[in-house]
């Protein structure tokens, strides 16, 4: 696709070690969401050879403070955005620990097609070889390439170009900790370039049927982690909290212990939807394997992983309870 007006693109920041700032170059303690949004961009000038860029803070935390009402208001933001026409497309500076969620939820609440790209670093911004500035360079000269239009939410980091439904954090500390263990990347930036080898195929954006435009909160859905010999007492605990929902991190293809299953099925049986999702990296907990999903009224979470899983049944929920349509989604999206 030939393009031939300077792209235009907004810059939204979140906080994250992108803007971190420690004591020393070489590693060590440091403080997340500390620069602001000026400090981010005069570290990258090369930010104005890709696009007229605008700057704007949503909000300055960690990501592992990240909530549902900040990711409403980053929505709503950026559907606002997006609507006018003196913008080509939107890079979105985010820590690393719940990126993939937040890109996830996105994904599934921007109506348009223009690009939408999340990303950050694993190094403070004061380290030696931090690895934002290249990121967030990275990240406008995908945001700005008229190839990356429609192709839903994006995060770039360490050169790759991952989905939002396929990407997800793998390592604790590493450059390269993002991974899209499943269906691998949707392309790579080399040298100002992005080039895509693909695109999503399941709905998200312009097809999605998630409107957030009129709420000020979302559905409550916890996580529930599976392991030996593990107890029904955090599931006893969202139902009685009057939780929706309950995606369960399960065993391998979504197993669920004999003790924590009788709790669900119960859970299941006075209408909180269950999800069966799995704490292995990879894989699909399929519809039909050691648990019988029907019988019990579970909805098996596909590729989705838990904080996945769970991001999709609140968007759900606000749509329906029903357990089928539930599972639908998630063929759907
Ligand atoms: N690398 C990072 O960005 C980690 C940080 N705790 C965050 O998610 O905000």
């Amino acid at each position: 696709m030939q393009k031939t007006e300077r792209s235009r693109i907004a810059i939204l920041t979140t906080g994250g070690t992108i803007a971190g700032e420690g004591q020393s170059q070489t590693g060590g303690a440091y403080t997340s969401a500390k620069l602001g949004v000026q400090q981010l961009l005069e570290a990258v000038p090369e930010l104005h050879d890709v696009a007229d860029i605008t700057g704007e803070e949503v909000v300055s935390i960690g990501s592992q403070d990240m909530s549902d009402e900040v990711w409403l208001t980053l929505a709503k933001r950026i559907n606002a955005v997006l609507a006018q026409d003196d913008i080509d497309g939107i890079v979105i500076t985010h820590g690393t620990d719940t990126m993939e969620e937040t890109a996830w939820f996105l994904h599934l609440t921007v109506h348009s097609n223009k690009p939408v790209v999340l990303t950050g670093a694993m190094r403070p911004a004061t380290a030696r070889s931090a690895d934002g500035p290249l990121n967030l360079y990275n990240a406008a000269v995908t945001a700005a390439s008229p190839e990356a239009v429609d192709r839903g939410v994006m995060v770039v980091m360490n050169d790759t170009v991952f989905g939002a439904r396929d990407v997800t954090k793998m390592h604790t500390s590493g450059v390269d900790t993002f991974q899209a263990p499943n269906f691998g990347p949707l392309g790579y930036v080399h040298d100002g370039i992005v080039t895509f080898q693909r695109r999503p195929e399941m709905h998200h954006t312009m097809t999605s049927e998630f409107d957030v435009s009129g709420l000020d909160k979302l559905p409550q859905v916890g996580i529930v982690f599976g392991y030996s010999n593990c107890s029904p007492l955090p599931v006893n605990a969202y139902v009685g909290a009057g939780y929706q929902g309950i995606v369960h991190a399960g065993l391998g293809n979504g197993n669920i212990h004999c003790d924590v299953l009788d709790a669900l099925v119960n859970a299941s049986r006075d209408g909180v939807r269950v999800v069966r999702s799995s704490r292995a990296n990879s894989g699909s907990t399929t519809m039909a394997g050691e648990v019988d999903d029907e019988q019990y009224g579970f909805i098996a979470s596909l590729h989705l992983n838990p904080q996945k899983a769970r991001v999709l049944l609140q968007l759900a929920l606000t749509k329906t309870t029903d357990r089928d349509a539930i599972q639908n989604y998630f063929l759907t999206y």
